[in-house]
């Protein structure tokens, strides 16, 4: 029997890896899925943590609560992004690892490689240049969450991976018209701007960044797959000294293009405008997915798919799909 607690398994990408992790229990895996929600359980309390590990005693701990959120609620909450996230990154790492927990996998973020970085950035790109100013709390919060579970395996000999995805999205996404990330925070402007028959939507900075996306099911898939590879090749996949691994599709779109495919799915055919007053932050985030893809693993589900799958959700909810965070 494998015990395994998935930290953040309300959020999108935590509710994705249990639905994975139910269905293999359910069809005959010997599994224990362990939850404790935010409210029962603070991660960035560390008294409080310590005592749910040594309660629980999971055989593998994985990662998936943070303080999460798009570019403006990362420019205006700086302290929150990066105290709570090294936090929480601290107190479960450190605590996994004081009650016997031998594996561990936690999700960082693509915006942990430089700003200026060559593109498709490649895992070797870390710390090699300045970072986006209007994520790098959050970043310098990613980073260090890399380098715990290093020196953790370096010291002690644990076994703590790490994936690095691009930007996410799918059900159970964060619809807040502020604090989202882009792709829910178009899909409703554009739905309510088809709904109340505007004539323009506007978008956020120029509408020229290119941003690639995973759709959250081929993340949860790409999570299961990294946990599951033998010790032995997941540490001869990665340097020594940079043991984590981009998750991705390999593909990029500019956020105009973006926005035109997310008006068709909505069903608006308005004006698309752009306001240069809001943060396009970094010009090209595109990862490099070959070491992934040459282990096995490639993303499954298109953009255009995703985003109606997506926007199904979104339907299906009404009002509960905008919580606000
Ligand atoms: N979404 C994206 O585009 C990307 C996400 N990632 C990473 O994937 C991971 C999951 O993100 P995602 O699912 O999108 O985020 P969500 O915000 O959807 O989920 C995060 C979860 O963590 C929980 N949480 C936050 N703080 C605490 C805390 N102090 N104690 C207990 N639980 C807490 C939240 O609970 P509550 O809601 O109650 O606060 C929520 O359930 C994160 O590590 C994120 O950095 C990486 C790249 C892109
Ligand atoms: C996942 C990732 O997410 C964040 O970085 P980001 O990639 O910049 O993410 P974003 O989705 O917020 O914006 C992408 C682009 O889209 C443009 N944009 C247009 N219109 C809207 C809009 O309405 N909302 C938002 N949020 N952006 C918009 C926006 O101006 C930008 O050019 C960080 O949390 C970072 O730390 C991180 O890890």
């Amino acid at each position: 029997m494998t015990r395994i607690y998935i930290a953040g398994h309300r959020g999108m990408v935590g509710s994705a890896i249990l639905r994975r992790l139910e269905a293999r229990r359910d069809a005959g895996e010997d599994l224990t899925l362990v939850t404790c929600t935010h409210s029962e359980l603070d991660l960035a309390d560390q008294a409080a943590v310590r005592d749910f590990m040594a309660a629980e005693r999971p055989d593998v701990v994985i990662l998936a609560a943070a303080k999460v959120g798009g570019i403006l609620a990362n420019d205006t909450y700086p302290a929150e992004f990066i105290y709570e996230n090294l936090m929480i990154e601290c107190n479960v790492i450190h605590q996994a690892f004081a009650a016997g927990v031998g594996r561990l996998l936690q999700l960082g973020s693509s915006c942990i490689y430089p700003k200026r970085a060559e593109q498709p950035m490649a895992e070797d790109a870390l710390l090699t240049g300045r970072l986006e100013p209007t994520n790098e709390p959050y970043a310098i919060a990613k980073i260090a969450g890399i380098k715990l579970c290093e020196s953790y395996n370096r010291q002690y000999g644990v076994d703590y991976r790490s994936v690095m995805p691009t930007n996410l999205y799918g059900p159970g996404d964060n619809f807040h018209p502020e604090k989202s990330h882009v792709l829910p925070a178009l899909i409703r402007r554009f739905h309510e701007a088809a709904r109340s028959g505007a004539e323009a939507v506007t978008i956020w900075g120029t509408g020229t960044p290119r941003r690639e996306f995973l759709h959250v099911d081929d993340m949860a898939g790409a999570a299961l797959f990294v946990l599951d590879l033998p010790k032995d090749v997941y540490a001869a996949s990665t340097h020594p000294m940079l043991s984590h691994i981009n998750v991705g599709t390999g593909e990029d779109i500019t956020i105009l293009e973006l926005a035109r495919l997310v008006a068709r799915v909505t069903g608006f055919d308005g004006r698309i405008e752009t306001d240069p007053s809001k943060p396009d932050g970094t010009p090209r985030k595109l990862l490099d997915v070959s070491l992934l893809r040459d282990m096995g693993w490639q993303a499954r589900i298109g953009l255009e798919e995703g985003i109606r799958d997506t926007y199904a959700w979104f339907l299906s909810q009404g009002p509960d799909a905008m919580r606000a965070k």
